[in-house]
């Protein structure tokens, strides 16, 4: 964890785009460290607590109000900042091992990046909200659009969010943006090709939590 104070537990957290395969490789590490007796707690972002569900609401909902970027960013920080006080931050003081379906990254890449916000001004946020939390290993999982979109078909059906329903053009620069965070901090971030099956990423993700946190592969 880097944020200047030390606590005994572990923080992953999985990125990318929607349809990756986060939520699936989130429960498959879960299973597995739980097998070796770890303390896990899986969360998800935005979302984790009553408050940063409801903003999760606010932000999702199709039919919603359509936020400014500045507005969504701060929604997004909020929720975040809720769920790090309440929920992240006291399971690595006990020494869990917390486990989350996105976090600040995803802020950087869907409001950040090229004609939105300054990456510098999405890290002052953080640092305002949530002290400027890192996790120790961040997984990034890539796939094709192609493979994202066949396998968002069979998981949602035609139905997407306020986020996840934008163009081709919008995911597209989200992808390339969670590519040049990954390439500019190599000791946190690792990439993973989640084109395999289920169980193959898995293996590859375990490798890299051994390799990376010490854990038994
Ligand atoms: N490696 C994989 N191969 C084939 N299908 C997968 C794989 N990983 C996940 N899926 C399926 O693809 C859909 C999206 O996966 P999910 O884990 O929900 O992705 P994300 O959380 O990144 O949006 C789900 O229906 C899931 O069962
Ligand atoms: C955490 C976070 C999510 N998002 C977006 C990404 C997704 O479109 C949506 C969250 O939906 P999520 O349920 O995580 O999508 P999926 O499981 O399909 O990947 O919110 C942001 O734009 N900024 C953020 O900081």
């Amino acid at each position: 964890m880097t944020d200047g104070t030390e606590a005994p537990g572990r923080f992953i957290t999985f990125e990318g785009g929607e349809g990756v395969g986060k939520s699936t490789q989130v429960r498959l590490l879960a299973d597995w460290l739980e097998g070796q007796g770890k303390d896990v707690l899986v969360t998800r972002e935005p979302g984790g607590t009553p408050g940063a569900e409801a903003i999760r609401a606010l932000l999702l909902d199709p039919t919603g109000t359509d936020w400014t970027l500045p507005a969504e960013a701060l929604l997004f920080a909020a929720a975040r900042a809720d769920h790090v006080a309440r929920v992240i931050r006291p399971a690595l003081a006990r020494g869990a091992w917390v486990i989350c379906d996105r976090f600040i990254d995803s802020t950087r890449a869907y409001q950040g990046g090229e004609g939105a916000l300054p990456d510098e001004v999405i890290l002052q946020l953080h640092k305002v909200g949530s002290g400027g939390l890192l996790p120790d290993l961040t997984v990034l999982l890539e796939v094709s659009p192609q493979i994202a979109a066949r396998r968002l078909l069979q998981r949602d059906g035609l139905a997407s969010d306020r986020i996840g329903g934008r163009d081709a053009r919008f995911h597209a620069r989200v992808a390339h943006r969670f590519a040049e965070m990954a390439a500019a901090e190599p000791h946190r971030f690792a990439r993973i090709d989640g084109g395999a099956v289920a169980e193959a990423v898995h293996a590859a993700v375990r490798a890299c939590v051994a390799q990376r946190l010490g854990s038994k592969a």
